[in-house]
């Protein structure tokens, strides 16, 4: 069985993530988690608490001289933050009026709209959003990314498979259609301020964002995700719950502030004729080739040894300088939400977390169908699949339709 979770706080002690069912023998090291969770903290438009905070990552469990066991792998990415709220977030009882000190005082009891804060105050019986906002907030999402980066280690170990995310809208300004990173592009991507494959469009996201940082607002954006490298039949048409696209869907609906979610041109195929969707099946040099690839690769709830291509819309950051109107809940009198402070825009940090999450889904999608306790015995597995693939003379052919003209 392969499952993950996380625990934490964003501003506790530390996060911590568990996944169990990865096969021993998958190289990772503290270093690359840490790689990982710095690329997440990236990108034009974030606030001040990426600068002076850092995540401490503490391999746990389930790895040792850096090649998994095969156990639960266990990290805790701690938050060197953590002795400025050791009072208001301590796990044992603390004087109130010490913690109403520390807190300068303030009760959070104007909920943000667009947060979890009113409606988990009214679930959860708390007279303040401070127990919501704390596991609400995306600080979360370092530990999804510690996690999702051994998963990645994986696929690419085991499978050869390369997953990159790039910024494909930002606010109003969007990349040029067509535009396909491979895994040779995942440099460029990474030094890009806003995490745009394309260097015009990254510019004017850039001046985007500081107009809006300008003016006390906030900015949402569109991510995609791309994986080179799977082998086609991940995923079943069996059942809605085992289907890839639903999967993917529903853990990238998973991240705080995920609208929407498109499988390839997604929403854009609705609005087109049949003739001009479906990517046709044509004879190649070295086996069978698409002649596109708008499906985003996968058909029938399965992956089709295409391209994988996932797109995920975020909502614009809810915490708004210019504070938005809400209610005071200790008076029940009209107020302006709490702003103390916030990213601009964290559309580019939300794509490294969507590249975790695909991981995630992948690396469950890819040990239910070649099994293996080794990296080694899935690599076998997969191999032979494969062969067999080929012996009945379904094989594909090498080029994949990115890289036709
Ligand atoms: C990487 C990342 C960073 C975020 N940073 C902030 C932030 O600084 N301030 C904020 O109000 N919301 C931020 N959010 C969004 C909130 O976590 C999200 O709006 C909140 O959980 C409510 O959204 P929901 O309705 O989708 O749950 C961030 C989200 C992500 C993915
Ligand atoms: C700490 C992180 O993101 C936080 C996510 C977040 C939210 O409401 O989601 C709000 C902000 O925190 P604060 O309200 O304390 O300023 C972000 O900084 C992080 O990504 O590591």
């Amino acid at each position: 069985m392969f499952r993950w979770m996380t625990a934490g706080e964003s501003h506790g002690q530390a996060l911590v993530a568990m996944v169990e069912g990865l096969p021993a023998h998958v190289e990772v090291t503290s270093e690359q988690i840490a790689e990982a969770l710095r690329r997440r903290r990236l990108g034009v438009g974030r606030g001040a608490r990426m600068k002076f905070e850092a995540d401490e990552v503490t391999m746990i469990a389930g790895v040792r001289h850096g090649v998994t066991l095969g156990s639960p792998v266990a990290i805790q990415v701690g938050n060197t933050e953590w002795p400025k709220w050791e009072t208001v977030m301590s796990p044992d009882p603390v004087d109130p009026e010490v913690v109403a000190a520390q807190a300068r005082g303030e009760k959070l009891t104007r909920p943000r709209p667009g947060h979890a804060d009113l409606v988990g105050m009214q679930k959860y019986a708390w007279d303040e959003t401070r127990p919501i906002l704390e596991r609400a907030s995306a600080r979360e999402t370092a530990a999804r990314v510690a996690v999702g980066r051994v998963a990645m280690n994986f696929l690419e170990q085991a499978l050869g498979v390369r997953i990159l995310s790039h910024v494909v809208e930002l606010g109003p300004i969007a990349v040029p259609q067509g535009t396909l990173p491979g895994p040779d592009d995942l440099e460029r991507i990474d030094t890009d301020p806003v995490r745009c494959a394309d260097p015009d469009t990254s510019a004017r996201m850039i001046t985007e964002i500081e107009a809006c940082r300008k003016d006390g607002d906030t900015l949402g954006g569109v991510v995609e995700v791309v994986v080179h490298g799977l082998p086609p039949g991940l995923g079943s048409h069996i059942s809605g719950d085992r289907r890839l696209d639903s999967r993917l869907a529903g853990a990238l609906m998973g991240i705080q502030a995920i609208k929407g979610v498109e499988l390839g041109d997604g929403f854009d195929l609705a609005r087109t004729r049949g003739s001009l969707v479906h990517d046709e099946i044509v004879p190649g040099e070295t086996g069978i080739e698409r002649v596109s690839g708008r499906s985003g690769g996968t058909e029938g709830g399965m992956s089709t040894g295409a391209p994988l291509r996932v797109r995920a819309a975020m909502k614009p950051i809810a915490t708004i300088p210019r504070a938005l109107r809400t209610i005071d809940t200790t008076t029940g009198d009209a107020a302006q939400a709490n702003h103390q402070r916030s990213d601009v825009c964290a559309v580019p940090a939300a794509g490294v977390v969507a590249e975790a999450m695909v991981a995630l889904v992948l690396a469950e999608a890819v040990l239910e169908k070649f099994g293996g306790d080794s990296v080694d015995e899935v690599r076998r597995n997969h191999d032979a699949y494969l062969a067999d693939i080929a012996d009945r003379g379904l094989a594909l052919g090498e080029r994949v339709w990115g890289e036709q003209a």
